[in-house]
């Protein structure tokens, strides 16, 4: 080390970036600086700092944290060595085309806390959550002590073979001699981190339900383990209520005062999401004065929902990360970036029953749920006895369904407009159908949709008329529902249709003509019928059953999986269970996307005589010659809890509840790039993570 810790406090560089268009950087000292008021996101913070007692040039750009090694500069009189001057520019605007080839970027979105210490050791241990104010009021302005500046961050493996969405907690521990320097940073690195935006809130208080019965029964030790040691880092006041029976946390919710919490998150398998999500739309609805049988339509709850795996399978945070790894979860609930997350509504001709997060199913699934209550004993081994159980018992159940195919939102390729990331190749184009990844094309766009819809679901003039208008549009599309009651019409509306919405040039042409939706009715024998939300990818299914559902699209899958032969059922669940299969190959399964579908078995459908302006497709006719004589009907999974109810209408809500994730990435290793610099975060993920399948 030639250059004292002095020299380094002593280099500082503090320049509103907003007079700097012409690359002029006017320096001042730290000092002078720190005296005046910076208006965060735009100034550029720069000084050399140490890094495990090598010298760095960091420098604070908007939300980039940028640090670069200095190099040794030889001097050709004599043997002194100095170290390479800071640069008289201040780095380009532009993203990191400025930085050197061997920087380091960190996106602040990807940082967790902030720390200053006299040692390096204060500067890294958690301070009491209580002793920690909001940015601005945590320092009284005296004389500044701390030389050490701790950056805790996460960052994604982006590297990893086998699991490159999981994150994991890193810190760097910077040092410069000048406290008045730290304070500066620490002060502007606390106001940018805690900035808020559209998408990303950063919680401070969150209420936590734990579900000790999930499982492996080992909710409690996982958070103690694994997520409050994330949540202490992160300075954030959980308030945890570890549940006693089944259906609490629904029942609290709909009770609690929820006013002084910013999120609520919850600790458990797929049943405890949905006990959140049924609790907080049903909450919001009473809040609203909405019939709770029959709402006028589903209004969205404004608390976000962080979701922490520890159920048997996890389908909800596995489909939402990518992995089901407790540690990335509770790093996802404190970055705060949040998504709309699809809810579908499960309702017969009378009454709304719940709201289904995952997948709704009939047959095989179904069975499995209505067989393993009785063998909870057994843990996540009940699945698989109650599963062999259920497969060979299954001789397929008579079922007819209607729906409406959803139409292509672009189906020509417009890449060549529009922003790409790599994980948006086949986003919109939906000749092939699309996966969803983080930063998905398909969710921004129904996004952008939602914002329309949005504005139709509260009272005013404007408002209704937006609803008569969607009114006729039902009674239109929709024959059948004309018998419904006003409010069940309301519930099972279409969505405005993107006509008439702002789309990307030269997409309007490329839409297809609404007008010419027709309904589609399927009769058969079925193993098994799913309603997909999300992909229900987990650990064992790592595709999922239904690859291409979208998390935020408004649409569902529905799979039907006829009655074949034992031997293609197993193909099916093979299928089901690699990465390399796809079950729309399979000759017997059928995926449809569709809004809504409607379910009926063959006695409640015969008793009706409704004119349908469709196709009626029977499809294994054979099959259902063969077992018409059976009068066996399978039961209803829902998010893992048994519906008993056969008369079923499941339709998507687009968006309906804004939950903390980015999505999942691939699973194939990136694509190395020469020139870009390294980085450690992931916040450029559209410049890294998203290589194709
Ligand atoms: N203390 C409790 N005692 C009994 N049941 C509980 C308790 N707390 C929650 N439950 C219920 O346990 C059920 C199962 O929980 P959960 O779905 O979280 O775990 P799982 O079924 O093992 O996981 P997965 O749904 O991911 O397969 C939920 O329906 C919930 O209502």
């Amino acid at each position: 080390m030639t250059q004292s810790k002095q020299s380094l406090g002593g280099s500082s560089t503090y320049a509103p970036c907003s007079s700097n268009n012409n690359g002029t950087c006017s320096s001042t000292t730290a000092s002078a600086a720190a005296a005046c008021d910076p208006s965060p996101s735009h100034d550029i913070l720069l000084n050399n700092f140490q890094l495990k007692k090598k010298s760095y040039r960091v420098l604070l750009h908007g939300q980039q944290l940028v640090w670069e090694r200095m190099q040794k500069v030889k001097q050709l009189k004599g043997s002194l060595e100095i170290k390479a001057p800071l640069p008289e520019d201040p780095p380009s605007p532009e993203a990191h085309r400025g930085y050197g080839p061997k920087s380091h970027i960190l996106h602040l979105d990807d940082v967790i806390s902030v720390r200053t210490g006299d040692t390096k050791i204060a500067s890294i241990k958690p301070k009491d959550p209580q002793a920690i104010n909001g940015p601005g009021e945590h320092q009284p302005d005296t004389r500044p002590t701390s030389q050490y500046l701790t950056i805790n961050y996460a960052l994604r493996l982006t590297k990893s073979q086998t699991d490159c969405n999981r994150w994991e907690l890193r810190r760097l521990t910077f040092f410069n001699a000048d406290p008045y320097i730290v304070r500066q940073w620490d002060q502007e690195l606390q106001a940018r981190v805690h900035q808020s935006s559209p998408t990303r809130m950063r919680v401070r208080r969150l209420l936590v339900f734990i579900n000790p019965y999930g499982g492996r029964k080992a909710g409690s030790q996982t958070y103690e383990r694994h997520v409050r040691p994330i949540f202490q880092l992160a300075g954030i006041d959980a308030t945890c209520i570890t549940t006693q029976r089944a259906n609490q946390v629904r029942d609290i919710l709909l009770s609690h005062d929820l006013s002084c919490y910013d999120a609520v998150c919850c600790v458990g398998g797929d049943g405890t999401v949905a006990e959140v999500i049924n609790g907080l739309l049903f909450r919001q609805m009473r809040e609203l004065g909405l019939d709770e049988q029959r709402p006028s339509y589903i209004p969205r709850p404004k608390i976000p929902v962080g979701v922490i795996p520890a159920g048997s399978t996890d389908t909800i945070a596995y489909s939402m990360h990518g992995t089901a790894d407790v540690r990335t979860a509770a790093i996802h609930v404190i970055l705060g970036q949040h998504r709309g997350l699809d809810v579908c509504s499960v309702s017969n001709s009378q009454t709304l029953l719940r709201f289904c997060a995952s997948v709704l199913s009939y047959g095989y699934l179904g069975d499995v749920a209505a067989q393993s209550e009785n063998y909870r004993w057994m843990g996540p081994k009940r699945y698989e006895y109650s599963g062999v159980k259920a497969f060979i018992c299954n001789r397929g159940y008579d079922a007819e369904l209607r729906l409406l195919e959803e139409p292509d939102l672009l189906p020509t390729p417009l890449e060549e407009h529009l922003p790409q990331s790599p994980d948006s190749v086949c986003s919109l184009g939906e000749s092939v159908p699309s996966i969803c990844y983080a930063n998905c094309q398909r969710c921004s766009f129904a996004s952008s949709i939602q914002e329309q819809q949005r504005s139709s679901l509260f009272v005013g003039e404007k408002d209704a008329e937006v609803e008569t208008t969607s009114s006729a549009a039902l009674e239109e599309a929709d024959p059948e529902d004309s018998n419904l009651t006003p409010s069940e019409a309301a519930l099972l509306r279409p969505r405005p249709r993107p006509d008439k919405l702002q789309l990307p040039v030269g997409s309007a042409p490329s839409m297809k003509s609404l007008a010419s939706e027709q309904w589609k009715v399927i009769k058969g024998n079925f193993f098994m019928i799913c309603g997909a939300n999300i992909t229900c990818a987990c650990a064992r299914s790592p595709n999922g059953i239904s690859r291409y559902s979208h998390l935020g699209d408004g649409c569902l899958d529905l799979i039907l999986v006829k009655k074949t032969s034992l031997l293609n059922n197993v193909r099916f669940l093979l299928n089901t269970a690699g990465r390399s299969g796809d079950i729309r190959n399979l000759p017997f399964v059928e995926v449809y996307r569709t809004r809504k579908f409607q379910f009926r078995t063959f006695a409640a459908a015969s008793d009706e005589s409704y004119s349908i302006a469709g196709s009626c497709q029977p499809i294994a006719q054979a099959e259902v010659g063969g077992s018409s004589s059976s009068s066996v009907y399978s039961s209803w999974n829902c998010d893992g809890e048994v519906v008993t109810d056969l008369d079923i209408t499941m339709r998507s809500h687009c968006q309906l509840i804004e939950v903390f994730m980015r999505g999942p990435h691939s699973y194939s290793k990136p694509i190395k790039s020469g020139t870009a610099p390294s980085t450690p975060a992931s916040s450029s993920d559209n410049v890294y993570c998203c290589c194709k399948d």
